[in-house]
């Protein structure tokens, strides 16, 4: 069964946009657990605008599931990642000034680089996963760095879905096929939402962890507005009542 690991990016998104500590990343990776997340995924950027490398070091102690942590192997990432030790890392070719990730690894160009970084990882025992445009002639190469799992850029297939066009999912069928071929493992992840999931993962059962984090932030403030709306006109109308 695919597993759902929450990204709570945009919970330090919220938090940055105010100073302090609201709302609060421990305390959301707790309840996410709580409620149901089989893994909480993090992936701070070099300039730190959302997660920070210190939430990274904070999250650790809590997380009692599967920690992930996403990211662009620059040394003070790598040198995070092997203290904290999570249990999976996904290397993402993070690209100067995106808005957010734009494109998996050119794993044929970068297969010396990625198998280097891939090698530190795997003496420290930590499993490694790569950020993958579905194109099945990059999955060759991917296997041949050592990574266990690749992890498919959604971005395309949920573009096209919601445009009602549902071949989408054919590049991620067939990257998949060759993936699991070579021996990875093949996880997912971008843009996925309560509107294009189900299609994915019946489409694609093989899929083992998907990391959803922009659709799922957004999609709890719709689905806790009433309960939080009631909640306040509660508290005035017993404020009102006292006074
Ligand atoms: C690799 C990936 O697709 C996610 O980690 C996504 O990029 C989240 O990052 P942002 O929250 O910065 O958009
Ligand atoms: N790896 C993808 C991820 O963690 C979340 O991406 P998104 O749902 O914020 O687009």
């Amino acid at each position: 069964m695919t597993k759902l690991s929450v990204n709570i990016n945009k919970i330090a998104t919220l938090r940055n946009s105010r100073g302090g500590n609201t709302p609060n990343v421990v305390e959301a990776a707790i309840k996410a657990q709580e409620f149901g997340a089989e893994g909480i995924t993090v992936h701070p950027r070099p300039d730190e605008r959302h997660i920070r490398y210190q939430d990274v070091y904070d999250l650790s102690p809590v997380i009692t599931t599967e920690f992930n942590i996403e990211g662009k192997p620059i040394d003070s990432f790598m040198k995070m990642v092997l203290e904290v030790k999570p249990h999976q890392v996904t290397l993402v070719p993070d690209a100067e000034d995106a808005l957010t990730s734009n494109a998996g690894w050119d794993t044929i160009k970068h297969l010396d680089y990625l198998t280097d970084i891939i090698s530190e990882f795997k003496r420290n025992n930590i499993r490694t996963s790569i950020f993958l445009d579905p194109n099945p002639a990059l999955v060759e190469s991917a296997a041949k760095t050592g990574a266990d799992r690749i992890e498919l850029y959604t971005e395309s297939f949920a573009v096209e879905y919601g445009k009602g066009n549902l071949d989408g999912i054919k590049p991620y069928r067939e990257t998949t096929d060759e993936a699991l071929k070579n021996g990875l493992v093949v996880n997912a992840g971008h843009d996925l939402s309560l509107d294009n999931l189900e299609f994915f993962i019946r489409e694609i059962p093989e899929i083992a962890e998907v990391s959803i984090g922009h659709a799922l932030i957004s999609e709890s403030i719709y689905m806790g507005f009433e309960n939080t709306i009631q909640a306040y006109l509660k508290r005035i109308e017993l404020a009102n009542r006292k006074a």
